[in-house]
Protein backbone atom coordinates (compact mmCIF):
# COMPACT_ATOMS: atom_id res chain seq x y z
CA UNK A 1 0.00 0.00 0.00
CA UNK A 2 1.51 3.11 -1.21
CA UNK A 3 -0.31 6.82 -0.95
CA UNK A 4 1.08 10.01 -2.00
CA UNK A 5 0.60 13.36 -2.60
CA UNK A 6 2.80 14.78 -5.24
CA UNK A 7 2.74 18.99 -5.23
CA UNK A 8 4.27 20.33 -8.46
CA UNK A 9 6.04 23.76 -8.64
CA UNK A 10 8.08 25.78 -10.79
CA UNK A 11 11.56 25.26 -9.81
CA UNK A 12 11.79 29.38 -10.47
CA UNK A 13 13.80 31.69 -7.97
CA UNK A 14 10.05 33.89 -7.58
CA UNK A 15 9.61 35.03 -4.32
CA UNK A 16 5.58 34.14 -3.80
CA UNK A 17 3.66 34.53 -0.22
CA UNK A 18 2.21 31.33 -0.09
CA UNK A 19 -0.18 32.18 2.04
CA UNK A 20 -1.49 35.08 -0.01
CA UNK A 21 -1.57 33.01 -2.57
CA UNK A 22 -5.37 32.37 -2.79
CA UNK A 23 -5.78 31.00 -6.30
CA UNK A 24 -4.87 27.41 -6.50
CA UNK A 25 -6.89 24.83 -8.28
CA UNK A 26 -6.54 20.93 -7.53
CA UNK A 27 -7.11 18.53 -10.21
CA UNK A 28 -7.29 14.86 -9.39
CA UNK A 29 -8.33 11.66 -11.35
CA UNK A 30 -11.01 10.17 -10.38
CA UNK A 31 -10.15 7.73 -7.59
CA UNK A 32 -12.85 7.10 -5.03
CA UNK A 33 -11.23 6.45 -2.02
CA UNK A 34 -10.35 9.90 -0.61
CA UNK A 35 -8.77 11.13 2.57
CA UNK A 36 -9.04 14.67 3.89
CA UNK A 37 -6.09 16.58 4.61
CA UNK A 38 -5.12 18.17 7.27
CA UNK A 39 -5.94 22.30 6.56
CA UNK A 40 -3.43 24.10 7.84
CA UNK A 41 -4.97 27.14 9.74
CA UNK A 42 -2.25 29.70 7.68
CA UNK A 43 -1.99 28.71 4.51
CA UNK A 44 -5.60 28.54 3.07
CA UNK A 45 -4.20 25.41 1.16
CA UNK A 46 -6.90 22.68 1.21
CA UNK A 47 -5.75 20.01 -0.33
CA UNK A 48 -7.53 16.41 -0.82
CA UNK A 49 -4.97 13.40 -0.84
CA UNK A 50 -6.44 10.49 -3.07
CA UNK A 51 -5.37 6.84 -2.97
CA UNK A 52 -3.21 6.05 -5.24
CA UNK A 53 -3.21 9.25 -7.01
CA UNK A 54 -0.66 12.15 -7.68
CA UNK A 55 -2.70 15.35 -7.31
CA UNK A 56 -1.24 18.64 -8.60
CA UNK A 57 -1.76 21.54 -6.88
CA UNK A 58 -1.16 24.32 -9.25
CA UNK A 59 -0.95 28.02 -9.46
CA UNK A 60 -2.24 30.05 -12.29
CA UNK A 61 1.46 30.63 -13.14
CA UNK A 62 2.01 26.95 -12.73
CA UNK A 63 0.02 26.09 -15.89
CA UNK A 64 2.57 28.39 -17.99
CA UNK A 65 2.54 26.77 -21.12
CA UNK A 66 6.12 27.19 -21.34
CA UNK A 67 7.10 25.44 -18.26
CA UNK A 68 7.83 21.99 -19.57
CA UNK A 69 6.92 19.71 -17.38
CA UNK A 70 9.97 18.23 -16.76
CA UNK A 71 11.29 21.97 -15.45
CA UNK A 72 7.92 21.69 -13.34
CA UNK A 73 8.76 18.37 -11.57
CA UNK A 74 11.66 19.39 -9.89
CA UNK A 75 12.38 22.00 -7.17
CA UNK A 76 14.97 23.04 -5.64
CA UNK A 77 13.47 23.70 -2.70
CA UNK A 78 14.81 27.43 -2.35
CA UNK A 79 17.88 25.59 -0.84
CA UNK A 80 20.12 26.91 -3.73
CA UNK A 81 21.30 25.12 -6.25
CA UNK A 82 19.29 22.45 -7.50
CA UNK A 83 19.85 18.72 -7.05
CA UNK A 84 21.67 17.36 -9.62
CA UNK A 85 22.48 13.42 -9.79
CA UNK A 86 25.04 12.45 -12.15
CA UNK A 87 24.47 8.74 -13.22
CA UNK A 88 28.02 7.96 -11.93
CA UNK A 89 27.61 9.24 -8.24
CA UNK A 90 24.13 8.69 -7.87
CA UNK A 91 24.17 5.16 -9.25
CA UNK A 92 23.66 1.66 -8.02
CA UNK A 93 27.07 1.32 -6.85
CA UNK A 94 26.80 4.20 -4.24
CA UNK A 95 23.21 3.04 -2.64
CA UNK A 96 24.64 -0.03 -1.45
CA UNK A 97 25.81 1.36 1.73
CA UNK A 98 24.21 3.43 4.43
CA UNK A 99 25.93 5.03 7.23
CA UNK A 100 24.28 5.40 11.00
CA UNK A 101 25.81 5.70 14.08
CA UNK A 102 27.39 2.64 15.95
CA UNK A 103 24.76 3.87 19.21
CA UNK A 104 21.88 4.33 17.27
CA UNK A 105 21.89 1.64 15.49
CA UNK A 106 22.15 -0.59 18.71
CA UNK A 107 19.41 1.51 19.69
CA UNK A 108 17.13 0.69 17.12
CA UNK A 109 17.90 -2.29 17.11
CA UNK A 110 16.82 -3.27 20.64
CA UNK A 111 14.21 -0.77 21.00
CA UNK A 112 12.59 -0.20 17.89
CA UNK A 113 12.35 3.04 16.68
CA UNK A 114 9.61 4.41 19.07
CA UNK A 115 11.77 4.41 21.88
CA UNK A 116 14.66 6.17 20.46
CA UNK A 117 15.67 9.34 21.92
CA UNK A 118 14.60 12.83 20.99
CA UNK A 119 16.74 14.96 22.76
CA UNK A 120 20.18 15.25 22.08
CA UNK A 121 23.52 15.26 24.29
CA UNK A 122 26.47 17.69 24.32
CA UNK A 123 29.47 16.76 26.63
CA UNK A 124 31.88 19.47 27.48
CA UNK A 125 35.62 17.80 26.89
CA UNK A 126 38.20 18.56 29.82
CA UNK A 127 40.90 16.90 31.37
CA UNK A 128 37.95 14.30 33.03
CA UNK A 129 37.07 13.30 29.54
CA UNK A 130 39.93 13.68 26.84
CA UNK A 131 41.31 10.36 26.68
CA UNK A 132 40.26 7.83 24.08
CA UNK A 133 38.97 5.36 26.01
CA UNK A 134 37.05 8.44 28.28
CA UNK A 135 35.67 9.76 24.54
CA UNK A 136 34.45 6.47 23.30
CA UNK A 137 32.59 6.12 26.86
CA UNK A 138 30.89 9.14 26.68
CA UNK A 139 30.24 8.46 22.59
CA UNK A 140 28.51 4.99 23.55
CA UNK A 141 26.78 6.68 26.32
CA UNK A 142 25.18 9.10 23.55
CA UNK A 143 26.92 12.10 23.58
CA UNK A 144 26.22 13.37 20.31
CA UNK A 145 28.03 16.44 19.96
CA UNK A 146 31.45 17.13 22.05
CA UNK A 147 32.27 20.73 22.92
CA UNK A 148 35.23 22.40 23.19
CA UNK A 149 35.77 25.52 25.32
CA UNK A 150 38.36 27.97 24.30
CA UNK A 151 38.86 29.32 27.39
CA UNK A 152 40.89 26.57 28.83
CA UNK A 153 43.52 24.43 27.61
CA UNK A 154 46.16 25.00 24.51
CA UNK A 155 45.38 24.61 20.90
CA UNK A 156 47.45 21.46 21.11
CA UNK A 157 45.20 20.42 23.59
CA UNK A 158 41.94 20.76 21.85
CA UNK A 159 43.69 19.33 18.20
CA UNK A 160 44.52 16.06 20.26
CA UNK A 161 40.54 15.57 21.49
CA UNK A 162 39.30 16.75 17.73
CA UNK A 163 41.80 14.10 16.46
CA UNK A 164 40.71 11.88 18.70
CA UNK A 165 36.64 12.59 18.00
CA UNK A 166 37.55 12.07 14.73
CA UNK A 167 39.52 8.81 14.96
CA UNK A 168 36.52 7.37 16.72
CA UNK A 169 34.09 7.84 14.23
CA UNK A 170 35.86 6.64 11.44
CA UNK A 171 36.85 3.29 13.05
CA UNK A 172 34.33 2.86 15.85
CA UNK A 173 31.57 4.82 13.53
CA UNK A 174 30.18 6.96 15.34
CA UNK A 175 29.20 10.70 14.05
CA UNK A 176 30.10 12.87 17.17
CA UNK A 177 30.03 16.01 15.64
CA UNK A 178 32.79 18.99 17.27
CA UNK A 179 31.42 22.09 19.17
CA UNK A 180 33.85 24.78 19.60
CA UNK A 181 32.91 27.75 21.97
CA UNK A 182 34.90 30.83 22.19
CA UNK A 183 36.25 32.91 25.11
CA UNK A 184 34.93 36.12 24.08
CA UNK A 185 36.48 39.28 25.79
CA UNK A 186 34.35 39.59 29.31
CA UNK A 187 36.17 40.22 32.09
CA UNK A 188 37.23 36.80 33.81
CA UNK A 189 40.08 35.60 36.52
CA UNK A 190 43.30 34.02 34.94
CA UNK A 191 44.84 30.28 35.73
CA UNK A 192 45.15 29.46 39.79
CA UNK A 193 49.10 28.87 39.38
CA UNK A 194 48.35 25.53 37.85
CA UNK A 195 45.38 24.39 40.67
CA UNK A 196 42.45 23.21 39.38
CA UNK A 197 40.68 25.04 42.16
CA UNK A 198 40.95 27.17 45.16
CA UNK A 199 38.77 27.69 48.61
CA UNK A 200 38.02 31.17 49.60
CA UNK A 201 36.76 31.47 53.24
CA UNK A 202 34.12 34.07 54.94
CA UNK A 203 35.75 37.16 55.77
CA UNK A 204 39.45 36.35 54.15
CA UNK A 205 41.02 38.93 52.07
CA UNK A 206 42.22 38.38 48.65
CA UNK A 207 43.78 39.91 46.04
CA UNK A 208 42.68 40.65 42.90
CA UNK A 209 45.48 41.59 40.60
CA UNK A 210 46.42 42.48 36.63
CA UNK A 211 49.71 42.44 37.34
CA UNK A 212 51.98 39.88 35.41
CA UNK A 213 53.44 37.64 37.95
CA UNK A 214 56.49 35.84 36.32
CA UNK A 215 57.20 33.61 39.86
CA UNK A 216 54.77 31.71 41.58
CA UNK A 217 51.00 33.71 42.25
CA UNK A 218 51.38 34.89 45.91
CA UNK A 219 48.67 33.19 47.67
CA UNK A 220 45.22 34.43 47.99
CA UNK A 221 46.14 36.64 45.09
CA UNK A 222 43.79 36.36 41.62
CA UNK A 223 44.96 37.50 38.20
CA UNK A 224 42.16 39.14 35.97
CA UNK A 225 42.43 39.41 32.31
CA UNK A 226 41.26 42.73 31.72
CA UNK A 227 44.00 45.70 32.34
CA UNK A 228 41.25 48.43 33.16
CA UNK A 229 39.88 46.52 36.34
CA UNK A 230 41.71 48.11 38.93
CA UNK A 231 40.43 51.27 37.65
CA UNK A 232 36.72 50.37 36.94
CA UNK A 233 36.21 48.98 40.07
CA UNK A 234 35.19 51.13 43.26
CA UNK A 235 35.29 50.82 46.58
CA UNK A 236 32.00 49.27 48.04
CA UNK A 237 31.81 47.11 44.52
CA UNK A 238 30.44 43.60 45.16
CA UNK A 239 32.54 41.24 42.99
CA UNK A 240 30.87 37.99 41.89
CA UNK A 241 32.32 35.04 40.82
CA UNK A 242 31.15 33.01 38.05
CA UNK A 243 27.62 34.63 38.36
CA UNK A 244 27.83 34.73 42.51
CA UNK A 245 28.89 31.21 43.30
CA UNK A 246 31.31 33.34 45.48
CA UNK A 247 31.35 36.94 45.96
CA UNK A 248 33.73 39.41 47.42
CA UNK A 249 33.07 43.14 48.69
CA UNK A 250 35.75 45.11 47.17
CA UNK A 251 37.64 46.96 50.53
CA UNK A 252 40.96 48.58 48.87
CA UNK A 253 42.71 49.84 45.79
CA UNK A 254 46.15 49.65 45.53
CA UNK A 255 48.01 50.59 42.20
CA UNK A 256 46.95 47.59 40.17
CA UNK A 257 45.78 45.60 43.13
CA UNK A 258 42.27 45.33 44.40
CA UNK A 259 41.85 44.27 47.87
CA UNK A 260 38.61 42.26 48.29
CA UNK A 261 36.80 40.48 51.55
CA UNK A 262 35.10 36.93 50.83
CA UNK A 263 31.30 37.58 51.69
CA UNK A 264 30.16 34.30 49.87
CA UNK A 265 32.42 31.70 50.34
CA UNK A 266 32.98 28.81 47.41
CA UNK A 267 35.32 27.21 45.14
CA UNK A 268 37.47 29.65 42.71
CA UNK A 269 37.85 27.82 39.28
CA UNK A 270 40.50 28.69 36.85
CA UNK A 271 39.37 31.12 34.30
CA UNK A 272 36.03 31.92 35.93
CA UNK A 273 33.39 34.98 35.12
CA UNK A 274 34.00 37.72 36.86
CA UNK A 275 31.19 40.70 36.96
CA UNK A 276 30.89 43.78 39.49
CA UNK A 277 27.86 44.86 41.16
CA UNK A 278 27.49 48.81 42.23
CA UNK A 279 24.11 49.50 44.05
CA UNK A 280 22.25 46.59 42.99
CA UNK A 281 22.98 46.84 39.65
CA UNK A 282 25.00 44.82 37.06
CA UNK A 283 28.10 47.61 35.71
CA UNK A 284 28.22 46.46 32.03
CA UNK A 285 30.21 50.15 30.50
CA UNK A 286 33.28 48.54 30.07
CA UNK A 287 31.79 45.02 28.90
CA UNK A 288 29.75 46.97 26.11
CA UNK A 289 32.92 48.10 24.84
CA UNK A 290 34.94 44.89 24.38
CA UNK A 291 34.58 43.03 21.33
CA UNK A 292 32.39 40.13 20.99
CA UNK A 293 35.18 37.92 19.03
CA UNK A 294 38.10 39.21 20.68
CA UNK A 295 41.53 39.04 18.46
CA UNK A 296 42.55 35.60 20.64
CA UNK A 297 38.90 34.53 19.55
CA UNK A 298 39.55 35.24 15.56
CA UNK A 299 42.81 32.68 15.97
CA UNK A 300 41.04 29.97 17.18
CA UNK A 301 37.99 30.77 14.92
CA UNK A 302 40.83 30.22 12.27
CA UNK A 303 42.04 27.36 13.99
CA UNK A 304 37.99 25.69 14.00
CA UNK A 305 37.83 26.43 10.30
CA UNK A 306 41.18 24.61 9.73
CA UNK A 307 39.85 21.73 11.94
CA UNK A 308 36.80 21.80 10.00
CA UNK A 309 34.68 22.06 13.16
CA UNK A 310 30.66 21.66 12.77
CA UNK A 311 29.77 24.47 14.60
CA UNK A 312 31.02 27.55 16.71
CA UNK A 313 29.19 28.77 19.53
CA UNK A 314 30.00 32.76 19.77
CA UNK A 315 30.10 33.87 23.76
CA UNK A 316 27.94 36.91 24.48
CA UNK A 317 26.70 37.67 21.30
CA UNK A 318 25.64 41.48 21.73
CA UNK A 319 23.95 42.03 18.09
CA UNK A 320 23.18 40.12 14.59
CA UNK A 321 25.85 41.77 13.43
CA UNK A 322 28.51 39.85 15.33
CA UNK A 323 27.04 36.77 13.92
CA UNK A 324 26.81 37.89 10.02
CA UNK A 325 30.15 39.33 10.49
CA UNK A 326 31.28 35.70 11.60
CA UNK A 327 29.13 33.69 9.11
CA UNK A 328 30.90 35.76 5.74
CA UNK A 329 34.45 35.25 7.31
CA UNK A 330 33.49 31.65 7.67
CA UNK A 331 31.91 31.74 3.67
CA UNK A 332 35.38 33.42 2.58
CA UNK A 333 37.66 30.67 4.05
CA UNK A 334 36.00 27.53 4.37
CA UNK A 335 35.47 26.01 1.30
CA UNK A 336 31.90 24.26 1.73
CA UNK A 337 31.67 26.72 4.19
CA UNK A 338 28.78 24.21 6.24
CA UNK A 339 30.04 24.81 10.22
CA UNK A 340 26.96 26.60 11.56
CA UNK A 341 26.88 29.42 14.02
CA UNK A 342 25.38 29.44 17.38
CA UNK A 343 24.73 32.24 19.17
CA UNK A 344 25.35 32.28 22.95
CA UNK A 345 22.68 33.81 24.95
CA UNK A 346 24.25 35.03 28.02
CA UNK A 347 24.10 38.99 28.17
CA UNK A 348 21.51 41.32 28.68
CA UNK A 349 21.85 42.95 25.76
CA UNK A 350 21.23 39.28 24.04
CA UNK A 351 17.78 38.90 25.39
CA UNK A 352 17.48 42.62 24.00
CA UNK A 353 18.36 41.64 20.58
CA UNK A 354 17.32 38.36 20.83
CA UNK A 355 15.17 38.11 17.80
CA UNK A 356 17.54 39.62 15.34
CA UNK A 357 20.38 37.16 17.65
CA UNK A 358 18.51 34.02 16.58
CA UNK A 359 17.60 34.78 12.75
CA UNK A 360 21.14 35.37 12.05
CA UNK A 361 22.55 32.26 13.46
CA UNK A 362 22.42 28.78 13.08
CA UNK A 363 21.27 27.77 16.85
CA UNK A 364 21.46 29.22 20.06
CA UNK A 365 22.01 28.65 23.41
CA UNK A 366 20.71 29.12 26.45
CA UNK A 367 23.95 29.95 28.27
CA UNK A 368 22.47 29.96 32.21
CA UNK A 369 26.05 29.96 34.03
CA UNK A 370 26.82 33.71 32.98
CA UNK A 371 22.99 34.81 31.85
CA UNK A 372 23.04 34.19 35.51
CA UNK A 373 25.13 36.43 36.72
CA UNK A 374 23.78 38.88 34.47
CA UNK A 375 19.89 39.19 34.87
CA UNK A 376 18.36 38.39 38.47
CA UNK A 377 18.32 34.38 39.15
CA UNK A 378 14.54 34.25 38.97
CA UNK A 379 14.58 35.69 35.53
CA UNK A 380 16.41 33.11 34.31
CA UNK A 381 13.72 30.49 33.91
CA UNK A 382 11.17 32.42 32.03
CA UNK A 383 14.41 33.89 29.58
CA UNK A 384 14.71 29.97 28.93
CA UNK A 385 11.26 29.35 28.11
CA UNK A 386 11.64 32.75 25.78
CA UNK A 387 14.61 31.64 24.26
CA UNK A 388 13.18 27.45 23.33
CA UNK A 389 9.85 29.11 21.90
CA UNK A 390 11.47 31.30 19.59
CA UNK A 391 14.06 29.24 18.49
CA UNK A 392 11.44 26.30 17.79
CA UNK A 393 9.57 29.30 16.17
CA UNK A 394 12.43 30.79 14.25
CA UNK A 395 13.30 26.76 12.99
CA UNK A 396 16.72 27.22 14.77
CA UNK A 397 18.16 24.43 16.96
CA UNK A 398 18.27 25.10 20.46
CA UNK A 399 20.84 23.91 23.54
CA UNK A 400 19.81 24.61 26.93
CA UNK A 401 22.90 24.31 28.92
CA UNK A 402 24.99 25.02 32.37
CA UNK A 403 24.34 23.21 35.61
CA UNK A 404 21.70 20.74 35.07
CA UNK A 405 23.48 18.53 36.89
CA UNK A 406 26.20 20.47 38.91
CA UNK A 407 26.35 18.20 42.17
CA UNK A 408 27.33 15.65 39.76
CA UNK A 409 31.18 16.92 39.42
CA UNK A 410 31.07 15.82 42.82
CA UNK A 411 28.92 13.19 43.89
CA UNK A 412 27.40 10.05 41.46
CA UNK A 413 24.06 10.80 41.85
CA UNK A 414 22.33 13.91 40.46
CA UNK A 415 19.72 16.01 43.15
CA UNK A 416 15.73 16.06 42.58
CA UNK A 417 15.63 19.55 41.48
CA UNK A 418 18.48 19.00 39.17
CA UNK A 419 16.26 15.74 37.63
CA UNK A 420 13.76 18.53 37.56
CA UNK A 421 15.35 21.19 35.69
CA UNK A 422 16.34 18.48 33.07
CA UNK A 423 13.28 17.13 32.78
CA UNK A 424 11.63 20.90 32.01
CA UNK A 425 13.86 21.51 29.09
CA UNK A 426 13.46 18.22 27.91
CA UNK A 427 9.37 19.59 28.52
CA UNK A 428 9.88 22.39 26.91
CA UNK A 429 11.38 20.40 23.72
CA UNK A 430 14.84 22.07 23.41
CA UNK A 431 17.21 20.23 20.93
CA UNK A 432 20.08 19.47 23.05
CA UNK A 433 20.68 19.61 26.44
CA UNK A 434 24.74 20.38 27.22
CA UNK A 435 27.05 19.29 30.36
CA UNK A 436 29.87 21.44 31.90
CA UNK A 437 31.65 21.25 34.13
CA UNK A 438 30.24 17.88 35.02
CA UNK A 439 31.63 16.29 31.78
CA UNK A 440 35.26 18.39 31.55
CA UNK A 441 36.24 17.62 35.23
CA UNK A 442 34.06 15.72 37.74
CA UNK A 443 34.14 12.73 38.58
CA UNK A 444 31.10 11.18 37.36
CA UNK A 445 31.07 12.18 33.99
CA UNK A 446 29.64 9.21 32.48
CA UNK A 447 27.47 8.68 35.31
CA UNK A 448 25.73 12.62 34.21
CA UNK A 449 25.56 11.48 30.74
CA UNK A 450 23.39 8.57 31.93
CA UNK A 451 20.85 11.11 34.13
CA UNK A 452 20.59 12.79 31.03
CA UNK A 453 19.96 9.82 28.75
CA UNK A 454 17.25 8.07 30.93
CA UNK A 455 15.41 11.53 31.99
CA UNK A 456 15.18 13.02 27.97
CA UNK A 457 13.63 9.23 27.70
CA UNK A 458 11.27 9.03 30.36
CA UNK A 459 10.31 12.36 29.55
CA UNK A 460 10.17 12.23 26.16
CA UNK A 461 7.71 9.01 26.97
CA UNK A 462 5.49 10.64 29.24
CA UNK A 463 4.95 13.03 26.77
CA UNK A 464 4.29 11.17 24.12
CA UNK A 465 1.88 8.74 26.39
CA UNK A 466 -0.14 12.02 27.86
CA UNK A 467 -0.36 12.53 23.69
CA UNK A 468 0.22 16.33 24.35
CA UNK A 469 0.63 17.59 20.83
CA UNK A 470 1.13 21.21 22.36
CA UNK A 471 -0.19 24.04 20.30
CA UNK A 472 2.60 25.63 19.73
CA UNK A 473 1.99 28.39 17.01
CA UNK A 474 4.94 27.42 14.11
CA UNK A 475 4.84 30.92 12.06
CA UNK A 476 5.54 30.60 8.21
CA UNK A 477 9.18 31.20 8.00
CA UNK A 478 10.07 30.33 4.21
CA UNK A 479 11.18 33.62 1.92
CA UNK A 480 9.75 32.20 -1.14
CA UNK A 481 7.15 29.82 -2.87
CA UNK A 482 8.64 27.02 -2.55
CA UNK A 483 10.45 27.14 0.56
CA UNK A 484 6.49 27.48 2.20
CA UNK A 485 5.84 24.01 0.00
CA UNK A 486 8.38 22.55 2.37
CA UNK A 487 6.97 24.09 5.30
CA UNK A 488 3.49 23.05 4.38
CA UNK A 489 4.92 19.73 3.51
CA UNK A 490 6.52 18.58 6.86
CA UNK A 491 3.66 19.82 9.10
CA UNK A 492 1.62 17.64 7.31
CA UNK A 493 3.49 15.02 7.35
CA UNK A 494 4.13 15.37 10.61
CA UNK A 495 0.77 15.76 11.68
CA UNK A 496 -0.13 12.69 9.76
CA UNK A 497 2.56 10.48 11.20
CA UNK A 498 0.88 11.90 14.54
CA UNK A 499 -2.71 10.97 13.20
CA UNK A 500 -2.13 7.61 11.76
CA UNK A 501 0.97 6.46 14.38
CA UNK A 502 3.13 5.88 11.93
CA UNK A 503 6.56 4.32 13.29
CA UNK A 504 9.10 6.40 11.27
CA UNK A 505 9.40 9.29 9.06
CA UNK A 506 11.95 9.77 6.24
CA UNK A 507 13.24 12.83 4.95
CA UNK A 508 15.71 12.90 1.87
CA UNK A 509 17.53 15.77 2.04
CA UNK A 510 20.74 17.43 0.33
CA UNK A 511 21.11 20.18 2.50
CA UNK A 512 19.29 19.23 5.74
CA UNK A 513 16.58 21.90 5.98
CA UNK A 514 13.82 19.43 5.08
CA UNK A 515 14.98 17.34 7.99
CA UNK A 516 14.92 20.20 10.12
CA UNK A 517 11.34 22.03 9.30
CA UNK A 518 10.55 18.18 10.24
CA UNK A 519 12.00 18.07 13.67
CA UNK A 520 10.39 21.74 14.09
CA UNK A 521 7.33 19.85 14.44
CA UNK A 522 8.58 17.95 17.02
CA UNK A 523 6.41 14.23 15.59
CA UNK A 524 5.66 11.45 17.93
CA UNK A 525 7.73 9.29 15.39
CA UNK A 526 11.55 9.49 14.91
CA UNK A 527 12.75 11.22 11.87
CA UNK A 528 15.22 8.93 9.83
CA UNK A 529 17.23 11.79 7.81
CA UNK A 530 18.63 10.55 5.20
CA UNK A 531 21.50 13.10 3.75
CA UNK A 532 24.59 12.71 1.30
CA UNK A 533 27.04 15.01 2.99
CA UNK A 534 28.97 13.09 6.11
CA UNK A 535 29.12 17.03 7.82
CA UNK A 536 25.36 17.12 6.78
CA UNK A 537 24.87 14.16 9.00
CA UNK A 538 26.72 15.57 11.49
CA UNK A 539 25.47 18.49 11.45
CA UNK A 540 21.81 16.86 12.18
CA UNK A 541 22.85 15.57 15.43
CA UNK A 542 22.30 18.56 16.96
CA UNK A 543 18.92 18.94 16.15
CA UNK A 544 15.66 17.18 18.21
CA UNK A 545 14.51 13.73 17.09
CA UNK A 546 16.53 13.49 13.77
CA UNK A 547 18.43 10.46 13.19
CA UNK A 548 20.92 11.27 10.86
CA UNK A 549 21.62 8.16 7.88
CA UNK A 550 24.39 9.16 5.27
CA UNK A 551 23.29 7.78 2.36
CA UNK A 552 23.37 8.27 -1.64
CA UNK A 553 20.41 8.69 -3.45
CA UNK A 554 18.93 9.77 -5.99
CA UNK A 555 16.00 11.96 -7.60
CA UNK A 556 14.11 9.30 -8.08
CA UNK A 557 12.04 8.62 -4.78
CA UNK A 558 10.69 5.14 -6.23
CA UNK A 559 13.75 3.86 -6.49
CA UNK A 560 15.24 5.30 -3.11
CA UNK A 561 12.74 4.02 -0.89
CA UNK A 562 13.40 0.65 -2.31
CA UNK A 563 16.88 0.74 -1.66
CA UNK A 564 16.32 2.19 1.96
CA UNK A 565 13.95 -0.10 2.68
CA UNK A 566 16.70 -3.17 1.89
CA UNK A 567 19.89 -1.50 3.26
CA UNK A 568 17.72 -1.01 6.30
CA UNK A 569 15.87 -4.28 6.56
CA UNK A 570 18.98 -5.85 6.04
CA UNK A 571 20.75 -4.73 9.14
CA UNK A 572 17.54 -5.35 11.07
CA UNK A 573 16.62 -1.46 11.71
CA UNK A 574 12.90 -1.61 10.12
CA UNK A 575 10.59 -4.54 9.02
CA UNK A 576 8.39 -5.59 6.54
CA UNK A 577 4.52 -3.83 7.64
CA UNK A 578 6.15 -1.20 9.56
CA UNK A 579 4.09 2.36 8.53
CA UNK A 580 6.59 5.15 7.13
CA UNK A 581 6.07 8.49 6.06
CA UNK A 582 8.64 9.61 3.55
CA UNK A 583 9.22 13.25 2.06
CA UNK A 584 12.19 14.50 0.12
CA UNK A 585 13.58 17.76 -0.73
CA UNK A 586 14.13 16.76 -4.66
CA UNK A 587 10.34 16.21 -5.40
CA UNK A 588 8.24 18.05 -3.02
CA UNK A 589 6.16 14.89 -2.29
CA UNK A 590 4.13 12.70 1.08
CA UNK A 591 4.56 9.22 0.41
CA UNK A 592 2.40 7.16 3.10
CA UNK A 593 3.62 3.42 2.74
CA UNK A 594 4.42 0.08 4.81
CA UNK A 595 7.82 -0.98 4.29
CA UNK A 596 7.20 -4.18 1.67
N1 LIG B 1 39.63 22.22 28.25
C1 LIG B 1 39.56 22.31 29.58
N2 LIG B 1 40.65 22.16 30.33
C2 LIG B 1 40.60 22.26 31.67
N3 LIG B 1 39.47 22.50 32.37
C3 LIG B 1 38.35 22.64 31.68
C4 LIG B 1 38.33 22.57 30.25
N4 LIG B 1 37.07 22.77 29.83
C5 LIG B 1 36.33 22.97 30.94
N5 LIG B 1 37.09 22.89 32.05
C6 LIG B 1 36.63 23.01 33.45
O1 LIG B 1 35.24 22.78 33.55
C7 LIG B 1 34.58 23.89 34.12
C8 LIG B 1 33.25 24.10 33.45
O2 LIG B 1 33.47 24.11 32.09
P1 LIG B 1 32.75 25.02 31.04
O3 LIG B 1 33.64 25.11 29.90
O4 LIG B 1 31.45 24.45 30.70
O5 LIG B 1 32.60 26.42 31.77
P2 LIG B 1 31.46 27.46 31.60
O6 LIG B 1 31.75 28.48 32.60
O7 LIG B 1 30.12 26.82 31.63
O8 LIG B 1 31.61 28.00 30.13
P3 LIG B 1 31.92 29.45 29.63
O9 LIG B 1 33.33 29.70 30.01
O10 LIG B 1 31.74 29.32 28.17
O11 LIG B 1 30.97 30.36 30.28
C9 LIG B 1 35.53 25.05 33.92
O12 LIG B 1 35.38 26.00 34.91
C10 LIG B 1 36.89 24.39 34.00
O13 LIG B 1 37.28 24.26 35.33
C1 LIG C 1 27.85 27.71 28.77
C2 LIG C 1 28.15 29.07 29.17
O1 LIG C 1 28.92 29.73 28.55
C3 LIG C 1 27.46 29.63 30.31
O2 LIG C 1 26.54 29.01 30.85
O3 LIG C 1 27.83 30.73 30.72
K1 LIG D 1 33.41 29.90 26.43
MG1 LIG E 1 29.39 31.57 29.52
Amino acid sequence: MSQSLHLFTPSSSRTLNFSAFPTHTYSGGGSSSKLSFPRSSNSGFPVTLTSNLSIRASSVSDLDSSLSSAQALVSDNGAGAGFVVSPSKGGVSDLSSIEVDAVTEAELKENGFRSTRRTKLICTIGPATCGFEQLEALAVGGMNVARLNMCHGTREWHKMVIDRVRRLNEEKGFAVAIMMDTEGSEIHMGDLGGASSAKAEDGEIWTFSVRAFDSTLPEHTIIVNYDGFAEDVKVGDELLVDGGMVRFEVIEKIGPDVKCRCTDPGLLLPRANLTFWRNGSLVRERNAMLPTISSKDWLDIDFGIAEAVDFIAISFVKSAEVINHLKSYIAARSRDSDIAVVAKIESIDSLKNLEEIILASDGAMVARGDLGAQIPLEQVPSAQQRIVQLCRQLNKPVIVASQLLESMIEYPTPTRAEVADVSEAVRQRADALMLSGESAMGQYPEKALTVLRSVSLRIERWWREQKRHEATLLPPIGASFSENISEEICSSAAKMANNLEVDALFVYTKTGHMASLLSRCRPDCPIFAFTTTPSVRRRLNLQWGLIPFRLSFSDDMESNLNKTFSLLKARNLIKSGDLVIAVSDMLQSIQVMNVP
